[in-house]
């Protein structure tokens, strides 16, 4: 395999860089970024500047390119063969985009939460420690820790605590998802990119993921897909309203939502459509 010539910054010094970073409001620069599946254009020439440490949340009908926005951003369409990308995501002075980027690094520190909870067929604990051990980390007290810490920014460990070697498929559904959240946290991400993370779970559950999604803003930038008028209004600080492929308005969600600017938005948000 070729060397990549665009790696994201090691660990060491990201402490460091994020330290002077957290003056700096913006995570990841998007210019003019237009993504095709074939001759289908999904993204439209999107433009717009992601807020660092904001809940940023992407909104629009069916099938209007918001989850390939998403996935953009990781390199995630690199899967689907007749996917292809345009423009620039600029995160941390690099183009995500580059062909040479290292993508496993990428998915690293952009991390991603689907619908779906989407668990390892393992214990909770080896669901944690599964990818940490692929990069190294073998030691025992070592893994121990992160597997806590994790469980516990993902508000799970009190739930979890007595139950670490059985299996994931016996939590809830809730619990699965902030199994899933954990096991990105453990890979220390900076961005977090969540594809309607609460839509396939009951009330309460929903409920304590919009919490901890609150929570998680402290130390994450995080992007998220949702259909949910209301989750958006309530958890995220910028909106982007997607339609037909194309960013038809971004600002800030209490705008959106009291005076939009464009009709279409306000007929969106009010469900004349969608
Ligand atoms: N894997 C794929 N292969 C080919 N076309 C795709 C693929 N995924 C999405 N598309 C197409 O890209 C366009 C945007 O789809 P996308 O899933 O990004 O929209 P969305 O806004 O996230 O929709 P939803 O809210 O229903 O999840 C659609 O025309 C869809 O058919």
């Amino acid at each position: 395999m070729m060397a990549s010539t665009i790696t994201i910054e090691p660990q060491t010094n990201k402490n460091k860089k994020r330290e002077i970073d957290k003056q700096k409001d913006t995570i990841l620069e998007i210019k003019d970024l237009s993504i095709f599946y074939g001759d289908n254009q999904a993204v439209k020439h999107a433009t717009f500047d992601i807020d660092e440490h904001a809940i940023t949340a992407l909104i629009g009908p069916s099938g209007c390119g918001k989850s390939t926005f998403l996935r953009g951003i990781n390199r995630m369409n690199d899967l689907i063969p007749i996917a292809r990308n345009e423009g620039q995501i600029i995160y941390e002075d690099i183009n995500l985009l580059d062909k040479n980027i290292n993508t496993i690094a990428l998915r690293k520190e952009i991390g991603m939460v689907f619908q779906k909870p989407n668990p390892f067929p393992k214990s909770v604990y080896n669901n944690i420690t599964h990818a940490l051990k692929f990069y190294g980390k073998r030691k025992k007290k070592q893994l121990d820790e992160v597997v806590e810490e994790s469980l516990r920014k993902a508000a799970l460990w009190d739930e979890v605590k007595d139950r670490l070697h059985e299996s994931a498929f016996s939590l809830s559904g809730g619990q699965q998802q902030r199994l899933c959240i954990a096991r990105t946290l453990a890979m220390k991400p900076n961005v977090l990119l969540l594809d309607e993370p609460s839509s396939a779970l009951d009330p309460i559950s929903n409920a304590k993921i919009e919490e901890l999604i609150l929570q998680l803003k402290e130390d994450y930038s995080i992007i998220i897909v949702t259909h949910n008028m209301q989750q958006a209004s309530r958890i995220s600080d910028k909106t982007a309203f997607f339609l037909n492929g194309s960013v038809i308005e971004y600002d800030e969600t209490e705008k959106i939502f009291t005076n939009p600017a464009h009709g279409k938005t306000e007929d969106y948000i009010s469900g004349r459509f969608g």
